[in-house]
């Protein structure tokens, strides 16, 4: 049977996945492990399950949403929720999926819509792992050949036409209050109970604090949860991985690591 593009993509997430888990799960139990949400974390998953169960038997799983949690069901893994971690106890390894991922593992997320909750596990996880495929690296974010839809943002729902126009003076493009999709009449409402704006702006230059800088702006108009920029710059790091896995086009996988 002849191997379509989606059968490569599938195969390429999967590869990804299984060395991610291979190189990043901790070798004794661990107590909490992040699980982001999206299709590569499908495979993710199904790598954890199939672990020695001794490692994963006592271990909570801490989802980043509703289907990351439905995942982790039934896979017959335990849940606990983000909002019940201990406060001080650190996840030890968080693993997700991204939309796109710049040569210094900045990432943009949120094709799903979880982004905050993914960002909050993020934030607290010893390590962070991003797996993905060929199709998400980019030199630098928003380069509309890998992700044309900008930068999901997340906003309290009445204050969308007040942000859209805030987005526009720091140079957007175009914005646009994501749809429910066929099934859902009117915007689509985040597992927060809010509403997302996809931000295009200019493909991004290089440089250290480039990303830092949008990433702050956005944060600080009124009405905004949070954005899908993941980063680090000179001021800090806000949930850039360690590292990134890419399952290949021709069956191997690349991997980036924070210099
Ligand atoms: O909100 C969703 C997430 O940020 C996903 O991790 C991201 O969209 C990547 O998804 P996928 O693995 O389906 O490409």
């Amino acid at each position: 049977m002849a191997t379509t593009s989606e059968d490569l993509v599938a195969a390429a997430k999967q590869l990804a996945a299984l060395t991610a888990v291979q190189e990043h799960y901790p070798k004794l139990p661990p107590k909490y492990v992040g699980i982001g949400s999206g299709s590569t974390i499908v495979h993710v998953v199904a790598s954890i399950a199939n672990l020695e169960p001794s490692l994963i038997s006592s271990t909570k799983f801490i989802p980043t949403g509703f289907q990351s949690k439905q995942l982790l069901l039934q896979h017959g893994l335990e849940v606990l929720d983000i909002d019940l971690l201990p406060a001080g106890q650190a996840i030890s390894v968080a693993f997700d999926g991204a939309d796109e991922v710049d040569a210094q593992l900045n990432c943009i997320k949120g094709g799903g819509a979880c982004l905050f909750q993914e960002k909050i596990v993020a934030v607290q996880a010893e390590k962070f792992v991003v797996v993905a495929d060929f199709r998400k690296i980019s030199k630098t974010l928003l380069t509309p050949t890998t992700w044309a839809s900008g930068i999901p943002i997340e906003v309290v729902p009445s204050s969308y036409p007040y942000v859209t126009a805030k987005l526009t003076t720091l140079g957007a493009t175009k914005v646009v209050l994501r749809p429910g999709g066929k099934a859902k009449a009117g915007p689509c409402v985040t597992d927060n109970g809010n509403f997302l704006l996809d931000a295009v702006f200019p493909t991004l230059p290089e440089g250290e604090d480039v990303v830092q800088d949008l990433a702050e702006a956005i944060k600080g108009i009124v009405g905004v949860v949070e954005h899908g920029l993941f980063y680090g710059g000179s001021r800090g790091w806000k949930g850039r991985p360690e590292v990134a896995y890419f399952g290949m086009a021709d069956g191997t996988v690349n991997t980036l690591v924070k210099q």
